[in-house]
């Protein structure tokens, strides 16, 4: 705990961030991915961590999963410096399809997100864990399904079933890597609002990385905004609008809000995203705009 001073003159106790990088760096080789990167996360904040392709955002996740050591700098999650194996870490793969033959049971596949050791040996340490999964599996209204094998369940029952395991060791931190990909809207937003629920009761703090803001944008507290090295960050109303984006990727670029969504156009001859189109919504009506297609942010 670090104490403040408190309005009436006395100390108030802060709670610890969530999370923190300071000074941190990532690179390969001779390419910086970003660096001077430093962020304090507090509990129950969400984050969405936007970019184009390639920017480092799915790289940020592995240092903080303790995967991947930071070329400069610090990171810390719960007031501890990262390593592999945090179970106050929970992590969010995209959705993907498990092969239809699998076998395993979501309930196990859920335990497995648990650390074995920590519970302790023997039937009192078996049963806590099984309380644990049955904690999760009901957080996520899996209950029903949870031991059917997983090949045979739907998409977005098994994604239902990944935010139980990553929440099954009761993390500080949620780390969320395009978990909506691939989902239905309804499925979206089931999946959205199991982790925004997460995050207000438990006060577990999100980095959501997406390259759709949308689904997400009435949740976001704060978007860290990757470019080619750079970054902003800041609430989505700072760092989403025509004069930041421009700054950021050195190129003309406007934010459109279309009955609150947010609409990302770049310039031509500069597209932001390969699949980008002709743009119906040209705010001069030229055809030498382009925009993301029905993706609120340049990939
Ligand atoms: N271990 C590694 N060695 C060398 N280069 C790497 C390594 N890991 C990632 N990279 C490169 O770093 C860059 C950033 O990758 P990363 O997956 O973090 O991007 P991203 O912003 O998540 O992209 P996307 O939106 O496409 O998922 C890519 O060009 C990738 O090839």
């Amino acid at each position: 705990m670090t104490a403040l001073p408190a309005t009436d003159g006395r100390t108030a106790p802060q709670p610890a961030p969530a999370l923190a990088l300071r000074g941190a760096a990532l690179g390969f080789g001779d390419r910086t991915l970003w660096s001077g990167l430093d962020l304090t996360v507090r509990p129950g904040e969400f984050i969405a961590v936007l970019g184009p392709n390639g920017s480092g955002k799915s790289s940020l996740l592995k240092v903080l999963l303790g995967l991947q050591p930071l070329s400069h700098g610090e990171a810390e999650v719960a007031g501890r410096a990262v390593r592999t194996g945090n179970d106050r870490v929970g992590y969010i793969p995209q959705q993907k399809l498990i092969d239809p033959d699998t076998t395993v049971r979501g309930r196990d596949m859920v335990g497995f997100g648990l650390d074995g050791h920590r519970f302790g040996v023997g039937l009192r340490g078996r049963r806590r864990r099984r309380e644990r999964v049955y904690a999760a599996l009901a957080e996520v209204g899996a209950g029903a399904y949870a031991d059917r094998p997983m090949g045979v369940l739907s998409g977005g029952e098994q994604q239902r079933l990944r935010v139980a395991q990553a929440l099954c060791g009761d993390p500080a931190v949620l780390l969320c890597d395009e978990p909506l990909l691939s989902l239905d809207l309804a499925n979206q937003q089931t999946v959205a609002r199991l982790i925004d629920r997460r995050r207000h009761d438990a006060g577990t703090a999100v980095l959501f990385v997406t390259h759709e803001v949308n689904p997400i944008l009435p949740m976001v507290d704060r978007v860290l905004y990757i470019v080619d090295g750079r970054f902003a960050v800041g609430t989505p109303d700072e760092v989403l609008t025509s004069e930041a984006l421009t700054d950021l990727y050195r190129t003309p670029v406007d934010v459109l809000r279309v009955h609150g969504r947010v609409v990302v156009v770049g310039a031509a001859g500069a597209p932001l995203d390969p699949h980008c189109q002709a743009s119906p919504l040209a705010p001069d009506g030229s055809a030498g705009r382009t925009v993301t297609g029905g993706t609120a942010v340049p990939r």
